[in-house]
């Protein structure tokens, strides 16, 4: 299996290991003729506005957008759920995404004092309990279109409610950062939805 981890800025090792650890071996991309190879792209946490500039800037903003728009199955998180976003609140002006999932997200929108926590959120589709979810300076989803399914909200605390993880087709996104926490259900899952697509 041949799946890539957009390798712009952000948390691109732990990606790696993460599905690694799912044993598949992932390669980074960073170029348009590397993303040609691979049948499946992972975007990480980061920054969106530095992958929107740098994506841009290395001729992979069209390349993605068409592959995602062809089907690719590509896994955002945090940052790589605003870059598959149609649409983004409190980004900056310029600021580009792939599209691919019919959703209004708000970056940061957990509030600037609450930079990183952690809460508990059961996904629909992934068994064995709830997620201990990491989050840092994450985005929420404000609004869904008719194919989007919501698979997580947070479960409790000032949050609670709050759309956190979600599919539309071969396109899966999550506020939080799974590949920090040592969990690798939404990899694996992530893994089968290749291997379906495949
Ligand atoms: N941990 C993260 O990926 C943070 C996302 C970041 N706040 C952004 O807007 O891109």
């Amino acid at each position: 299996m041949n799946i890539g981890v957009l390798a712009l800025q952000g948390d691109v090792r732990e990606h790696l290991s993460a599905l690694a650890e799912s044993d598949v071996l992932a390669r980074p991309i960073r170029r348009p003729e590397e993303l040609a190879d691979v049948e499946a792209l992972v975007i990480p946490g980061g920054e969106s506005t530095a992958i929107s500039n740098l994506a841009v800037s290395f001729g992979l903003l069209d390349p993605i957008r068409k592959r995602i728009a062809d089907g690719m199955p590509v896994y955002g998180s945090c940052a790589g759920m605003i870059m598959l976003a149609t649409t983004v609140l409190d980004g900056r002006p310029d600021q580009e995404s792939f599209q691919g999932i019919e959703m209004t997200v708000r970056r940061n929108a957990f509030g600037r004092q609450v930079n990183s926590f952690e809460a508990a959120v059961a996904i629909d589709d992934i068994s064995g309990g709830d997620f201990h979810a990491v989050f840092i300076r994450a985005p929420w989803v404000e609004e869904v279109g008719d194919d989007v399914r919501v698979l997580g909200r947070v479960k409790d605390g000032p949050a609670a409610g709050r759309i956190v993880a979600v599919r539309q087709g071969n396109l899966l996104a999550t506020a939080f950062h799974p590949e920090l926490a040592g969990d690798l259900r939404v990899h694996r899952y992530f893994v089968e939805m290749v291997r379906q697509a495949a």
